[in-house]
């Protein structure tokens, strides 16, 4: 039967990037979703964006919500410290199959925890899971229609601390309206939007980053 996209960003991975080479496969990724086949990867242009505020945040403890092939995941734990972790949560089980490799082909398999689930039912265990208390960093990119309820999830479990950075994908394309207007007017929240474009296209699209102030 035919292959899946998933398995064609897969093999181009494999054929064009070198093993152990995180920015490599990140590089083959985007060639290949630019020239050959668009995926629903943040993309180049908001990962530029993604990388500035990961490496101001230089986060400890990071989640991921919406691992799809792995290439946040991938632009994310590249630039972690030593004893810093990723949890990633995917719901299906067909693109943790693919993440799995394209995160091995990277060698970044011992910083990322690949969690397969739905937000809903794992935000609420990650800390007996993982011996989380609070996490630096949440990178919002599953389901929009679920940012908001998980948001108020974490904030309920206590996974949030002061500094807590939430940094939101596809606030404008697909769009994530109830999201926003919560966060950009909750008291509790420091929010900017960084303005960009929807990966490998010319349609509008952003990053919300919003600060916990406990
Ligand atoms: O839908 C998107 N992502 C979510 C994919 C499904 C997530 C499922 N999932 C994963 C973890 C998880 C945990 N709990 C519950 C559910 C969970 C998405 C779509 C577009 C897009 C598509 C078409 C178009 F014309 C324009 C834009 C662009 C993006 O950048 C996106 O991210
Ligand atoms: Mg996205």
């Amino acid at each position: 039967t035919r292959s899946t996209r998933p398995q064609r960003l897969l093999a181009a991975v494999q054929k064009n990037a070198t093993r152990g080479d995180p920015r490599s496969v990140v590089r083959a990724i985007d060639q290949f979703c630019r020239h050959k086949e668009w995926a629903m990867n943040v993309g180049d242009e908001k990962g530029c964006i993604l990388d500035s505020v990961v490496s101001e945040a230089n986060p400890t403890y990071v989640l991921e919500l919406g691992t799809y092939c792995g290439y946040s995941t991938v632009r994310i734990a590249s630039l972690l410290s030593p004893n810093s972790k990723l949890i990633t949560v995917e719901f299906n089980p067909e693109y943790a199959k693919i993440a799995r490799q394209v995160i091995a082909w990277a060698g970044l398999q011992d910083k990322i925890h690949l969690v397969e689930g739905a937000s809903g039912d794992l935000i609420p265990k990650m800390q007996e899971m993982f011996g989380v208390k609070t996490f630096d960093l949440v990178f919002l990119d599953h389901w929009k229609d679920r940012y908001l309820p998980d948001t108020k999830l974490m904030e309920k479990c206590g996974l949030l601390r002061k500094g807590s950075i939430l940094l939101a994908d596809n606030v404008i394309c697909p769009g994530t309206p109830d999201y926003l207007e919560y966060i950009r007017n909750s008291p509790q929240y420091e929010s900017q939007y960084f303005k960009s474009h929807l990966e490998y296209t010319k349609v509008e699209d952003g990053l919300e980053k919003s600060v916990f102030l406990g």
